[in-house]
């Protein structure tokens, strides 16, 4: 990773990503329309990568594209294919005992992950000269399931508190992961897993390292509260979404600068629903 990264800026934009291939390198990603410092290289841990091509709902298009693997350094392919296949076994093994922890068999989850999606990141951030004024990475949520992060000793990732809204700097403990819970497991678990809010800083001295990897279902899932976990007193907070076109609306905003602010979860709550509802209603009755 580090030798693939070391390399002139031409030599990893030869597995260069766009708008048509979907994973390889790159070092212009935006989150929340603000460019990250970071370059970063994408792989996923299966033969072909199926995305559906745009947001629009009636574009039922899913063309394939591949992985993009650099001839330097030789040993990158393999490598990265291993770690993906060893730590998708813990991504199985989490997912277990999450449905174990929300009162439902080992097993729930399981029908949803039999042709999942599986990517991984090695990401890059080099030093920043004004680490004040940059972010590694901006805020933002995950959008899968589950990430399974593995981060060198440099330090730079922090979450959200959500009791009083401050950045908690994520200690590297040697040898351990960081698991995120994503977008998906909120909704499912119906808000009682939460999707956390973090964010990367950088620093003048030390570039840093880290490989999330993200677990989620396939495109064409349709994401909804799990039926087991609602009823009448505790309805279902989500309206259902399709995962292909949440995340093909998603990209578009990762190639380019966009007025708006881009789509996520909370755009499907019911309860937003109501209350965008209530304000139309007394909008017009003024
Ligand atoms: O580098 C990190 O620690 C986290 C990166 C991250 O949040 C992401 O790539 O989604
Ligand atoms: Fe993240």
């Amino acid at each position: 990773m580090r030798k693939f990264f070391a390399q002139p800026l031409e030599e990893k934009r030869k597995v260069r990503k766009d708008e048509k291939k979907a994973v390889g390198y790159y070092d212009n990603e935006h989150t929340k329309n603000v460019r990250d410092w970071k370059e970063v290289f994408d792989f996923v841990a299966d033969k072909r990568i199926l995305m559906a091509a745009s947001h629009e709902p009636e574009d039922k298009e899913v063309p394939e594209t591949f992985n993009q693997w650099p001839d330097y350094p030789p040993e990158l392919r393999e490598s990265c294919e291993e770690y993906a296949r060893e730590v998708e076994k813990l991504a199985y093994k989490l997912m277990e005992l999450i449905a174990l922890s929300l009162g439902l068999p080992a097993s729930r989850f399981s029908s949803f992950f039999e042709d999942p999606t599986r990517s991984v990141r090695l990401n890059h951030y080099p030093p920043c000269p004004a680490p004040h004024l940059a972010l590694g990475v901006g805020r933002h949520k995950d959008v899968g399931a589950l990430t399974i992060l593995a981060q060198d000793d440099v330090g730079g990732l922090e979450v959200k508190r959500k009791s009083d809204g401050e950045w908690v700097r994520i200690k590297p403990t040697s040898d351990a992961y960081i698991i995120n819970v994503g977008d998906i497991l909120q909704v499912w678990s119906n808000d009682v897993y939460e999707s956390v809010e973090h964010r990367v800083t950088v620093n003048s001295e030390k570039e840093r390292f880290s490989i999330p990897f993200f677990f989620s279902p396939p495109h064409c899932t349709m994401v909804k509260p799990l039926g087991e976990l609602t009823n009448e007193q505790n309805p279902a907070k989500y309206r259902a979404y399709n995962l292909g076109k949440f995340l093909a609306t998603r990209r578009q905003s990762n190639f380019k600068k966009l007025d708006v602010e881009n789509i996520q979860i909370s755009h499907f709550k019911v309860q937003e629903l109501a209350n965008e509802l209530d304000g139309a209603l007394s909008i017009n009755k003024k």
